[in-house]
């Protein structure tokens, strides 16, 4: 009759406890690994990263190498029959719209160079001091002998070369027409990479790296280095260095040696796909779109290499030193799966799920057991305090809790009533009708006394065909009242025993009342009432006795 707490609470936060607890650690573990990978692809990437910041570094040096050179050269000119003679061819060409100067005795490359009248159209280019001129042809005769040793097939840089702003330039790779001199000299001095070296808009005399862009004479995707050329505070020319997207490719398919996931890309500083792991893919641009490429940008400024994460993909960056560009690898949910830590948080979900799903049967098979042991709890506690065909109070739980209200009544000083009743002539109901419909009057009689009583009334089986009615806060003539009614629904009703049988049952009542003797003892009550209940028989039944 006690409200315990239901022990499934206890099972049910013991489960979540469980659950919550396992899902904590997989979560950590996952944690764990995500961070190893991460720190995997950026080690990774910094790799290749070193190995192909070392080739652009060497070509660095070389572009140091040749410019040093080039300025003691110009600092320090060779008055010998080579220069005095390059000077002699100079002078009879220079008048020519597209001269080139080869001496016979010397193993270099061409100067190829434009006429006296087509330069001057050009303000940032002169000729107008002979003797530095002079100097500045001698230099790049000596430059040449050493340029020819250039290897394309071995070098990274695809071509060097140096513009002169005297009107000519040479080249690692000789222009094959006079057509071409005219339209490479043409080009070049209005790139960027030369007129940025004009001492106005490159005080610090810095090198350049252009963004990538088309070849002269339709040589393809390339991006150019340039440094300035100075000697004696004037600017002589630019010396430059061209490396085609397919050298870059071709080394960093080298520095990619090692198994990579996920694409590569190398970028230049404003973004353009340089090269990539998957030409495909990078050079089409559909490996960032232009808000990533942004985030891209933003994330340059902060450092010189760090990760973002675009949706589901995972991506690891990397300024490169040598070259003004970044390096990225891009690697889907998918590919970043499909890798050692990927494999493993596969394993680690797996087994989350595995014992999840044990611990959700097990829940549900011990939470099954606890309810079935609580409804035959509750079957068996009912069983235990009530009748089972009355639906009443047995006569242990009606005096139990009689003796709880009666306390209370005693407590508060208000009257407490109780009623008894006997049906009249229940064995000739019995006998006559058999145990059946005995069993239905009785039903029926505790319905009648069910359907009478207040909330705080309490009505029990004491006897076969005994019944008793607690009446807190009543009157001895208040339950004389209830009495007197349930005595009279009872005689009123006919009860159907059978298709074709009908009964009318009657009742005898003894009522007492704590008013009379000032005992509150239900079983004193029951006493008393008893024998009222004792007399009201005596004097013929159906009836409501009160008095002793
Ligand atoms: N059908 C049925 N009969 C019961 C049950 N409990 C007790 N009885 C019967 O009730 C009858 C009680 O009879 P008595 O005590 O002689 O009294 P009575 O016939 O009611 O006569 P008065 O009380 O003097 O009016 C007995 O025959 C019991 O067998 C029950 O649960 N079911």
């Amino acid at each position: 009759m006690g409200s315990e707490k239901d022990p499934r609470i206890i099972v049910h936060l013991c489960f979540l406890t469980v659950f919550l607890f396992s899902t904590f650690l997989t979560w950590r573990e996952a944690l764990v690994l995500k961070n190893t990978y991460e720190v995997n692809q950026q080690i990774r990437l910094t790799t290749v990263a070193v190995t192909l910041d070392r080739q652009f570094q060497f070509s660095l040096d070389a572009l140091g190498f040749y410019r040093s050179m080039l300025s003691y050269a110009l600092t320090s000119p060779i008055d010998s029959d080579n220069s005095r003679q390059a000077a002699r061819l100079f002078d009879q060409q220079r008048n020519n719209p597209v001269w080139r100067l080869n001496l016979n005795t010397q193993r270099s490359l061409p100067l190829n160079g434009l006429s006296d009248s087509w330069i001057k159209h050009y303000p940032v280019l002169n000729r107008d001091n002979p003797q530095r001129l002079r100097d500045e042809l001698s230099a790049a005769l000596e430059f040449s002998f050493i340029l020819q040793f250039s290897d394309p097939e071995r070098d990274f840089q695809t071509r060097t070369w140096y513009l002169s702003r005297g009107g000519f330039y040479v080249s690692s790779t000789p222009p094959l027409n006079d057509n071409d001199v005219l339209e490479s000299y043409r080009g070049m001095i209005q790139r960027d990479y030369f007129t940025f070296m004009h001492p106005d808009n490159n005080p610090q005399r810095q090198h350049y790296w252009t963004p990538v862009y088309n070849g002269l004479l339709n040589e393809g995707a390339t991006v150019t280095v340039t440094v300035p050329v100075d000697s004696g505070h004037y600017w002589y020319g630019v010396l430059a260095m061209d490396f085609s997207r397919e050298a870059i490719h071709r080394q960093l398919q080298r520095a990619l040696q090692q198994k990579h996931q996920g694409v590569v890309l190398l970028y230049d500083h404003q973004l353009n796909v340089l090269a990539s792991s998957d030409m495909q893919l990078g050079i089409s641009g559909h490996a960032l779109s232009a808000s990533e490429k942004q985030q891209l940008q933003a994330a340059l400024q902060q450092g010189v290499r760090g990760e973002l994460r675009f949706g589901t993909r995972f991506v690891t960056w990397d300024k490169l030193r040598g070259f003004n560009g970044v390096i990225v690898n891009i690697q889907t949910l998918h590919e970043g799966l499909k890798g050692d830590a990927g494999r493993i948080v596969l394993v680690l979900i797996l087994m989350w799920l595995v014992f999840s799903l044990i611990l959700l049967g097990s829940h549900y098979a011990i939470t099954r057991l606890i309810t079935q042991m609580m409804r035959l709890q509750n079957k068996l506690e009912w069983r235990a305090n009530y009748d089972g065909l009355t639906r009443l109070y047995n006569r242990a739980a009606f005096f139990d809790l009689c003796e709880h209200s009666a306390a209370q009544c005693q407590r508060s000083g208000r009257p407490l009533a109780l009623i008894q009743m006997d049906i009249d002539f229940f064995k000739s109901v019995n006998d006559n009708y058999g145990h059946h419909a005995g069993d239905l009057a009785l039903s029926h009689a505790a319905c009648i006394i069910t359907q009478s009583l207040r909330k705080m009334d309490i009505a029990g089986r004491v006897g076969g065909e005994e019944f008793c009615l607690l009446l807190p806060e009543t009157h001895l003539q208040d339950a004389v009242a209830i009495a007197e009614r349930l005595r009279q629904k009872l005689a009123q009703k006919e009860l159907l025993v059978s298709s074709d049988k009908t009964l009318k049952l009657t009742a005898s009542f003894g009522v007492a009342s704590s008013e009379e003797q000032g005992d509150y003892q239900p079983a004193s009550l029951q006493s008393l009432a008893d024998g009222r209940l004792y007399k009201a028989k005596q004097s013929g039944r159906n009836r409501v006795c009160w008095q002793s």
